[in-house]
């Protein structure tokens, strides 16, 4: 069954395209990435998916239908989006911001159901965040709330879970833990979409890598098929080794090419 289906999206700003008739099916479960340089328009492809931008030209459809026609809370019900830039100026605790991931549901803070508090609880734990349910999100480090904005995503509980580079602010172990998250949830039927700028993650984590250069998706398909040297030169710039070992698909950069 088809999740989400971008056909023919393109998005137009300052006379540039920014996104170029970039197309892809998102089906039940699986885990992709949506790699490329910066300003390649991953962001803008993830928020014309989204139907948060209209496009130029082009249509983006959630279980079949339009999702700029979805009213707000229906969408927010399928769709749990983590997006690029996130802060917090309020001291509330960890707790009060990831039920704002039940929202959808009708789990307003203060009057929370068993299921809302189950679902809040349990992306608490995922998230490592056990222990930190009273702190005051303003005392926490930059690696902690990015955690916090993954368990307030998780809660909401959505079949498709679309993140924008969700891990930047992680050191390697939580890279690795939200990584190897994101692939169970994708193995228990979650369909999860994120942007990850870590090449080697990416070739060890995904499903499905969808390229994106210029604002034109230009490769689509496994790492094992799509992640070359030629194409991490041709893409990003640099020169690479990719190579299969015992734990899987290895990159190493060795410099800009
Ligand atoms: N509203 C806008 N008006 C003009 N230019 C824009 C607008 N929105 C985005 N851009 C430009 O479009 C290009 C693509 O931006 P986008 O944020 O989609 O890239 P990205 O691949 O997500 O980049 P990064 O990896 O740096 O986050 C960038 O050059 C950006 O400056």
């Amino acid at each position: 069954m088809t999740i989400l289906s971008a056909m023919g999206l393109s998005y137009r700003a300052d006379e540039r395209a920014l996104v170029d008739n970039a197309s892809f099916q998102l089906g039940e479960g699986g885990f992709t990435m949506l790699i490329g340089p910066n300003g390649s328009g991953k962001t803008t492809l993830l928020r014309l998916a989204l139907g948060l931008l209209r496009p130029a030209a082009g249509r983006a459809l959630l279980c079949g239908k339009d999702m700029s026609a979805l009213p707000a809370a229906a969408r927010a019900r399928s769709v749990a989006y983590l997006p690029q830039g996130r802060s917090l100026a309020w001291p509330q605790p960890v707790r009060d911001v990831v039920a704002l991931g039940r929202f959808a549901h009708g789990g307003a803070v203060g009057q929370l159901a068993a299921a809302d508090r189950q679902a809040i609880e349990m992306a608490m734990q995922d998230c490592g965040l056990t222990g930190f349910e009273n702190r005051a999100v303003d005392t926490l480090s930059g690696g902690e709330l990015a955690r916090v904005h993954i368990a307030r995503a998780l809660a909401g509980q959505a079949p498709l879970l679309m993140a924008d580079e969700p891990i930047a602010a992680l050191d390697p172990h939580y890279q690795h833990d939200v990584m190897q998250l994101f692939r169970t949830l994708s193995r228990s039927g979650r369909t999860v979409l994120s942007v990850v700028h870590d090449l080697g993650l990416a070739a060890l984590y995904a499903d499905r890598l969808i390229w994106m250069q210029g604002g034109r998706i230009v490769a689509d398909g496994s790492p094992a098929d799509t992640m070359t040297a030629a194409r991490l030169r041709d893409v990003f710039g640099v020169s690479a080794e990719v190579r299969q070992t015992a734990h899987g698909l290895q990159v190493d950069i060795h410099g800009a090419a």
